[in-house]
């Protein structure tokens, strides 16, 4: 990297795209980046003149969706790199600083996962330790982790010491170009509208780099550092004992489990707490255990694929004689299962099909302790409202109190917090896409503490000669069969996904949503984006507007209820779809063709696949 002064004549020599507005861009680019493989990468698009790539690169900043900001790794104020991440953390100072007067006491965590990229330069721990001295050179402590953990840790890190709020740099299962920022409010959830516009406006406000910012070395010396690993995770691990109910049993089961980590930060967590809970360590997959960026033995590193991407602990599973199979995603934050059945092969659980096994479990531990049927009246569950309703089925038969959000643990885990301030207990929260909380010890979706439960669950089920699967079955024929179709189409092209939401606004003529789908006549639409809900007495949407990402509901006169979403982490457009027969309701198989069907006609006649250039998963 040269002098300032060699700074000066490169962003002059390279102010030359022809628009002013990218120019300008570029030059700043030049002169406030200093790492110089990102200045490099800016330096030869300008050379190349690639305009179009320079414009998408730096005429647009990231925006907290889903989980955080999340995009791909690399040069430009729309991407993940040392110069976004110190922008961000200045703009984060600075919101915090105007929440709290005690910040300077009450501090910041950092946490990161594993991910790195040559190219670039940026690793999750070099962006961390970034992240840690924009706060150090402002006199704010940090609470800077040692090594990467999961996600979690964080929020439960925040919760523990006071902190003011937490960032933990991941991308969870985003493929391994990308990376992200997702930052935690002083209650432990991540940050939810207003603060995510707030910050944003503050990151806005703070684009140029103070002097200090860069220096990493305050990370090494500043006095205001601390490291939380050993605390944070030996309290963790002792609190993950409100979880266990069954230690005794534990120790004597006869079950053997496998665990995948996905080369991301799960592997000594899993092991730790598999053992507090009295089993001996899962058996890992020896070729994911250890980090790996390159993600290098899966096509994609999203255990929510399925079968297909969880083959080695399967394999390995069959091997070894383990019936059960957990997989936690790269940030260990969230959870796959599969079992494997005498007969017939593996079972891979969904999202929702999980889900109403740890809502089971988790009602029927509580109420084992809470005898008293009127101590139901304060408990209760959530799930975002693109996850299956059987929780809902739960609460209606069993008296407790059920709740949806938005999509994204955000919404929950500030709804928890709510919850709890009102005296209210939350036993068990979801999301479809295979996020998981048990109990209520961080307000985050937790694959951690959630594979310790599911083997406990396991092991007693097996005492009673059970499979999973079996209970499964016995859940739905209390509750009713809920039968869910989920997937996904690929679309990286945002005016493309804008064409396709409004085409289905004025589907009839201006305003006018579709009336059926298919052979499928639709009854009522629910537009998140818009606040419209056709089956409200007011017409409006019960669920908070969602104006940054596309989100239509279908309520189908068959009963099936669909909905269509952008992602908020990665270019898709999702569609949930699900049948919610009553109990007592046995005729599965035709419900499953009818809701094929349905899933099949919103896609082809609503997303256009082939018109509008989108691809259909491909594992
Ligand atoms: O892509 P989206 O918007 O559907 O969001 C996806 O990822 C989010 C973040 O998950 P993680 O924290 O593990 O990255 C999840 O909350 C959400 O349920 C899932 O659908
Ligand atoms: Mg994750």
């Amino acid at each position: 990297m040269g002098s300032n002064g060699d700074l000066n004549a490169n962003s002059q020599c390279l102010s030359a795209t022809g628009d002013p507005v990218l120019d300008k861009a570029v030059s700043q680019w030049m002169t406030w980046d200093k790492n110089p493989l990102t200045r490099e990468q800016i330096e030869s698009l300008v050379q190349e003149g690639r305009v179009v790539e320079l414009r998408r690169r730096l005429c647009s900043r990231m925006t907290f969706g889903t989980a955080g900001l999340r995009a791909a790794m690399g040069a430009g104020f729309a991407r993940i790199n040392d110069l976004t991440i110190i922008q961000s953390t200045q703009g984060l100072y600075k919101y915090l600083a105007k929440c709290f007067p005690d910040l300077k006491t009450r501090g910041l965590v950092v946490g990161y996962d594993t991910r790195a990229q040559a190219s670039s330069g940026c690793t999750s721990e070099r962006l961390a330790k970034l992240t840690a001295a924009v706060m150090l050179c402002k006199d704010v402590p940090v609470y800077l982790f040692s090594t990467y953990v999961p996600t979690p840790f964080v929020p439960y890190a925040v919760m523990k010491y006071g902190a003011a709020a937490g960032v933990m740099i991941t991308a969870s299962h985003n493929r391994k170009e990308d990376n992200g920022y997702k930052v935690y409010w002083h209650n432990g959830a991540q940050i939810a509208s207003p603060h995510d516009k707030e910050i944003l406006h503050c990151i806005e406000e703070s684009a140029e780099p103070w002097a200090e910012s860069w220096n990493e070395d305050l990370v090494e010396n500043s006095l205001l550092k601390r490291d939380p690993l050993e605390d944070v995770c030996h309290w963790y691990m002792e609190e993950l004992n409100t979880l266990c109910f069954h230690r005794e049993l534990n120790a004597k089961s006869p079950l053997k489990f496998v665990h995948s980590s996905f080369h991301g930060v799960g592997h000594n967590y899993v092991q730790r707490a598999f053992q507090q809970f009295g089993f001996p360590p899962p058996i890992p997959v020896p070729e994911q255990k250890d980090p790996d960026p390159d993600f290098s033995t899966v096509s994609c590193p999203n255990p929510e694929e399925g079968e297909s991407v969880l083959e080695l602990s399967l394999r390995l599973a069959e091997r070894e004689k383990a019936r059960i199979v957990v997989a936690t995603d790269p940030d260990a934050d969230r959870l796959a299962v599969a079992e494997q059945n005498d007969n017939c092969g593996w079972k891979v659980f969904t999202g929702n099909e999980l889900a109403a096994l740890l809502g089971w479990w988790m009602l029927f531990n509580w109420k084992e302790a809470h005898p008293d049927p009127a101590d139901t009246e304060r408990v209760y569950m959530l799930a975002t409202t693109v996850s299956s309703k059987i929780l809902e089925a739960f609460a209606r038969i069993e008296g407790f109190h059920f709740e949806e959000t938005l999509p994204g643990f955000k919404w929950i885990g500030n709804r928890i917090h709510e919850l709890k301030k009102a005296g209210k207990e939350v036993i068990f929260s979801f999301e479809e896409s295979i996020g998981f909380l048990c109990g209520n010890m961080v307000l985050d979706k937790d694959g951690v503490s959630t594979a310790a439960v599911v083997a406990e669950m396991a092991s007693y089920l097996h005492t009673k000669n059970l499979s999973l699967n079996q209970q499964l079955c016995n859940i739905y024929e209390i509750y009713g069969y809920h039968i869910s179709r989920t997937s996904y189409v690929l679309c990286n092209d945002p005016p493309t996904i804008h064409r396709i939401f409004s085409r289905l606004r004025n589907f009839g003529g201006q305003g006018v949503y579709p009336t059926s789908c298919g052979d499928y006549c639709i009854t009522h639409i629910r537009d998140v984006t818009t606040g419209y809900d056709s089956s409200q007495p007011d017409k409006k949407c019960v669920l908070p507007l969602s104006k940054s990402s596309q989100m239509l509901t279908f309520t189908f006169q068959n009963g099936i209820v669909a909905t269509l979403r952008t992602s908020g982490t990665e270019p898709k457009i999702k569609y949930y779809t699900e049948f919610c027969a009553s109990p007592g309701e046995r005729d599965i198989s035709s419900l499953d063709e009818e809701l094929r069907k349905v899933a099949a006609a919103l896609v082809e006649e609503f997303l256009e696949p082939d018109k509008n250039d989108l691809l259909g998963r491909s594992v």
